[in-house]
């Protein structure tokens, strides 16, 4: 059965907590009334306060960015490139630290925060390479003309992360922003400032100038109707929920700025008949309970054929109720708490209305302990196709599993919500494996494993879970404009 075990032992490790700052026009400032209280999931204890951005501070940071635009879009690629590779060596030489504070702050295990940081330099080496290659083109033209087209950063970027990849969603947007050639006003997540703030001085210690990046925090809704409407940012990005990014998107259009919205999904997980249940249950329940489940990409549907499904369903049943829970310090731990007493709260919520709709509780189903924000790694089981978990985005431990007779069957709970991030796939049919991948409403396809794409594929939604790409070839697209130049060479 999961228990939370003791809390954190190793007090070298789980030590103090950084001051948290705004970042602005080059200078560190912490003398503002608090908007938040940063809380340790683990045990709800306050680990500081989070200072508030006055208007005066928004504008200030706007100017910063403004400034910092015209003094980044000028220095030359190689040199953008030289400052993102020495944030790199800054990010792995404080890896235990900066590991340190994304457990405190957000509740991962410690080896999953360390993790992350490594995922968030992958962003940044592969950034710094793409932009040595922001090639624009020459096109045919007749004697005495010339005509380009050149790949232009599109200007101060205002970026909305998220608490649940505390450095690796900043990391994604800054270094793809910077590597372009734009200025950034990050608002990161009130919950888990700590990583940002660390991420931040990473930059600003690898040589990053004054005003070319500023870090903010606050009332959301204030920082982005300002940040949004001010003509001084010229692009939005968001990684959140959708409820968020039509928001945005909303406030973008309205001001006539592209938007880079990477939102919410519900990835569903087809299982086809012949294949090995038990060995898919395995991969199946760690990476479901991964940050607790609290990932976009999180398998969540678990769509199985009914030939295999009650093989699958005790496999996966068994190893989630063995699972070890607990203080993301605590050695051998495989999963920390939920991050807030919302997502509790949330959680509890869609489990509480598939059992009343009949489902099985075939492993959870509760709160675990009542200090920390422990839920216990829940499956169920038979839930009727609109159970409330069925169609809300879990954003927790919590997979939903449901047997079919047919590949269009599955197809077709598939693609039934209006969210479309991540799926996955097992068979052992190259027939339905094509099928799956023409079919299957999506923008990342896994087909048999459970793994998502790293710094050098696109990773995106179609439908609600968002608009454009982070990553891949295209990853630094939504940050440059193309200026078309036709140049007449003749004397005038
Ligand atoms: N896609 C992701 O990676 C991701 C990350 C976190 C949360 N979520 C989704 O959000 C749901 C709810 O989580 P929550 O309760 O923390 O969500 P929330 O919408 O209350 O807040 C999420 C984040 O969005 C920011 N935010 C909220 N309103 C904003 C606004 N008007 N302008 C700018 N930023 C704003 C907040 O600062 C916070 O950091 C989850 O169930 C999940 O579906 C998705
Ligand atoms: O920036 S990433 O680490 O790739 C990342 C992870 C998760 C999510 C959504 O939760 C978005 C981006």
């Amino acid at each position: 059965m999961a228990n939370v075990n003791s809390r954190a032992t190793d007090t070298s490790v789980a030590s103090t907590y950084p001051r948290i700052g705004l970042f602005i026009d080059g200078e560190w400032i912490y003398e503002r009334p608090s908007c938040y209280a940063v809380c340790n999931p683990s045990d709800e204890a306050v680990l500081g306060p989070v200072p508030s951005a006055s208007q005066e501070d928004l504008e200030r940071a706007l100017r910063a960015a403004a400034k910092g635009f015209k003094v980044w879009r000028d220095t030359p690629p190689t040199e953008r490139a030289k400052v993102l590779h020495n944030a790199i060596a800054l990010l792995r030489e404080r890896v235990d630290d900066i590991g340190r504070i994304i457990t405190l702050e957000q509740g991962k295990p410690y080896t999953d925060g360390r993790t992350e940081v490594d995922r968030a330099c992958t962003f940044l080496e592969w950034d710094a390479a793409q932009s040595l290659r922001t090639y624009g083109s020459v096109l045919p033209s007749e004697p005495h003309m010339q005509r380009m087209v050149l790949r232009q950063p599109i200007g101060p970027v205002a970026a909305f992360t998220p608490w649940n990849v505390p450095i690796s969603s900043p990391s994604r947007k800054v270094s793809a922003a910077l590597a372009a050639g734009c200025s950034v006003i990050l608002k990161a997540a009130e919950e888990t400032p700590g990583a940002a703030c660390a991420f931040v001085q990473c930059l600003v210690d690898a040589g990053l100038p004054p005003g070319v990046l500023n870090l903010v925090f606050g009332e959301p809704a204030r920082i982005s109707s300002t940040l949004i409407a001010s003509p001084v940012i010229r692009m939005v990005t968001l990684t959140g929920s959708v409820h968020v990014g039509k928001q945005l998107s909303q406030l973008a259009g309205a001001a006539m700025k592209p938007v880079l919205m990477e939102l919410g999904g519900h990835a569903p997980v087809l299982i086809g008949e012949g294949v090995d249940a038990a060995k898919i249950a395995q991969q199946a329940a760690t990476s479901k309970m991964r940050m607790a489940g609290q990932i976009c990409a999180s398998p969540s549907r678990f769509i199985v054929h009914r030939s295999v499904y009650e093989d699958f369903v005790s496999a996966f049943a068994k190893i989630a109720r063995e699972l070890r829970v607990g203080d993301g310090f605590e050695p051998g731990v495989q999963m920390g708490p939920v991050a807030n007493a919302r997502r509790l709260a949330a959680v509890d919520a869609l489990v509480q209305d598939a059992r009343t709709r009949g489902a099985r509780v075939v492993a959870g189903g509760h709160r675990i302990g009542d200090r920390g924000y422990f839920y216990a790694p829940t499956i169920l089981a038979d839930l009727p196709v609109d159970a409330d978990a069925m169609t809300t985005e879990p954003f927790g431990p919590l997979a939903m599993c449901v047997p079919v007779d047919s590949l269009d069957e599955a197809l077709a709970l598939a693609n039934s919500l209006s969210v479309g991030l991540s799926a996955y796939a097992f068979t052992n049919s190259l027939h339905d494996a094509e099928r799956i991948s023409r079919e299957l409403e999506c923008g990342v396809l896994s087909i048999n494993h459970l793994g998502s794409p790293g710094a050098d594929a696109p990773f995106g939604g179609v439908k609600d879970s968002g608009i454009g790409r982070e990553g891949g070839a295209e990853s630094l697209d939504a940050y440059l404009v193309s200026k078309t130049v036709l140049q007449k060479t003749a004397r005038v």
